[in-house]
């Protein structure tokens, strides 16, 4: 929806930069196009042979800005793009991002599948879905270790897609994906929670949006009462925002009861507390 009215912005007409600046400017004077052309397959400088003859065939012909400078030829890296896929618990991201990846393999593209060590839940090889669907995946603590791990030829030559789920455990996440899609032409399809459990922003994911082109807020089913559930409820006592767990720890609930639940949650800790009060005062006359 956000890739199909950012495209309809930008007429293929135009050339990049030329919307905003009516009339030359210093730096239209200092930017030049020396190439505006469709046919240029330009992978970050790599030779074809470099890449697998179908992702060059099936990737999109781009456009090659090139900034002329009085001396020297400057270019720009081919871009890659940013897709963010995000919801409560049980909604399907995982699934989602699985179709997706795989969507792309079935096109020729080289991909990875990276998720965080931190979950351990179902396999720490594979990434599992709540369905029991599993693929190969890089358990990693960072993203930063991806390209060493991965192999920096494979990854500069090779790569062409690459997935992260549960991406709110990476602290690196931001810096990751910019570089990724901004400087090394890689497609980015990133999947993880928006809010934890007090619906407050979880990790990094939110800050993708900025830089993100398309991003897909999905849904699950109140466990309570069938609507479409937007929050991940913790049914257990534990304060802290990482706490790994699935559906003995979690519930996907709608706006309504995510409320009412959080009432009852405080109204049964209240009484717990009031009562081990008494306790305490009872065990301190004793
Ligand atoms: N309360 C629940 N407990 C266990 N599984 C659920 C629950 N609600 C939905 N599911 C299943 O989980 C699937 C989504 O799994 P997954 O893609 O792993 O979700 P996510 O990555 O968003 O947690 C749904 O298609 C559904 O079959
Ligand atoms: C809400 C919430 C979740 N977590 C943990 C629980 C799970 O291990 C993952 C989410 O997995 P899923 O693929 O989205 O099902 O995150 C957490 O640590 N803190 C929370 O508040
Ligand atoms: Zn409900």
């Amino acid at each position: 929806m956000f890739g199909v009215s950012m495209r309809t912005l930008i007429s293929p007409s135009l050339a990049p930069f030329s919307l905003h600046l009516p009339k030359p400017s210093l730096f239209s004077t200092a930017l030049r196009f020396s190439s505006l052309t469709t046919s240029t397959i330009s992978i970050n400088n790599r030779s074809p042979t470099n890449s697998p003859p179908s992702a060059i065939s099936t990737r999109k012909l781009q456009t090659k800005a090139t900034a002329v400078t009085s001396s020297q030829p400057l270019s720009f890296s081919t871009p890659g793009e940013i897709h963010v896929i995000v919801g409560p618990m049980f909604s399907g991201k995982t699934t989602t991002l699985l179709r997706r990846i795989l969507a792309e393999r079935e096109t020729g593209k080289q991909i990875a599948i990276i998720k965080s060590n931190k979950d351990t839940r179902y396999c720490t090889e594979s990434i599992v879905t709540h369905d029991g669907e599993k693929f190969p995946c890089w358990p990693l603590p960072d993203l930063s270790s991806f390209k060493e791990r991965f192999g920096f030829d494979d990854y500069e030559n090779r790569l062409d897609v690459i997935g992260i789920d549960e991406a709110q455990f990476f602290g690196d996440l931001y810096e990751f994906c910019r570089e990724a899609a901004d400087k090394e032409g890689k497609t980015v399809i990133v999947a993880g929670l928006d809010g934890d459990f007090k619906r407050r922003r979880f990790g990094s994911v939110l800050d993708l949006i900025p830089i993100a082109d398309t991003v897909t807020k999905l849904a699950s089913r109140c466990e309570v009462c069938g609507k479409r559930a937007l929050f991940t409820m913790r049914k257990t006592e534990e304060k802290e925002t990482e706490l790994i767990g699935g559906a003995e720890v979690y519930m996907p609930v709608c706006r309504s009861h995510y409320v009412c639940g959080q009432s009852v949650l405080e109204t049964a800790r209240a009484v717990l507390d009031s009562s081990s009060n008494k306790h305490d005062v009872v065990a301190s006359l004793l």
